[in-house]
């Protein structure tokens, strides 16, 4: 049977210390891994994550590293130092990528932590076809999606962050060890926001998602400590 907990990972999407230690306290028993992005990061300079640390809980960083290859491997080498389990940069040129690739294996073994898994963006949860033409991409979400997984997988990094629409072509094309997470993930009942390509945490598991990404259903909810546990069981489920 799958173990619930070790697919699920709650992003602490907040840009207070208080509310995301709250959040972290009130979920600790039912949740082993969280994401700190951008908001949460940049607003208390990393403090999150040495809390996350301190409480032995699995961190994913998810800063979206997007730049010129030389910007992008020695924002991966200065996050190294964080000893994180996850962290994602977006899949862009294969230079770049491979670059993350090398120096996050050098610098982890050079301060002898473990090495956190890399994983490259391919098109954000929150896009549809119709976004993708705005920006001058003929391409559907999924088609860019695949050929983005595909490059990733080529340049060394570890795995991608998809929708859960999309994730089961991914795996065929690139393999079951590589690692997926997928966020837009929505239970039956809640508001799908802003995000456009959705997925229930049931149908997920069963398109192949290795981890989940589930923010606001959990961390909005009035009870979230109840919505992780009952999304967990989903997943048990599924
Ligand atoms: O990299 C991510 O985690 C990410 C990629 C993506 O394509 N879509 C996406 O929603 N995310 C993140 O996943 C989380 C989703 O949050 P909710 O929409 O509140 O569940 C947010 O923290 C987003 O930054």
């Amino acid at each position: 049977m799958i173990n619930g907990k070790e697919k699920l990972i709650v992003a602490i999407d907040t840009d207070d210390f208080d509310k995301a230690k709250e959040l972290i306290d009130q979920l600790e028993d039912s949740v082993d891994i969280f994401k700190v992005g951008l908001e949460q990061y940049v607003a208390t300079k990393g403090r999150t994550v040495e809390y996350l640390r301190e409480k032995g809980k699995k961190v994913f960083l998810d800063l979206k590293f997007h730049d010129i290859p030389n910007t992008m491997k020695s924002a991966v080498k200065a996050a190294i130092k964080d000893n994180v389990w996850m962290m994602t940069i977006h899949v862009s040129d294969f230079e770049g990528m491979r670059q993350c690739a090398e120096i996050a294996k050098q610098e982890a073994e050079r301060l002898n932590i473990e090495k956190p898994i890399i994983v490259g963006v391919t098109v954000l949860t929150s896009l549809s076809n119709e976004d993708l033409q705005d920006i001058g991409c003929n391409m559907t979400t999924e088609e860019l999606a695949i050929k983005r997984a595909k490059l990733a997988k080529k340049s060394g990094i570890d795995g991608v962050v998809c929708s859960a629409k999309e994730v089961d072509k991914i795996v065929e094309a690139c393999g079951k060890d590589f690692v997926t997470v997928c966020p837009g993930i929505r239970p039956q009942s809640a508001a799908v926001g802003d995000q456009k390509r959705v997925v229930t945490p049931a149908q997920a598991i069963q398109n192949g998602a290795h981890y989940m990404v589930v923010g606001r259903p959990i961390t909005q909810d009035e009870n979230p400590k109840q919505s992780a546990i009952d999304i967990v069981k989903e997943i048990e489920n599924a």
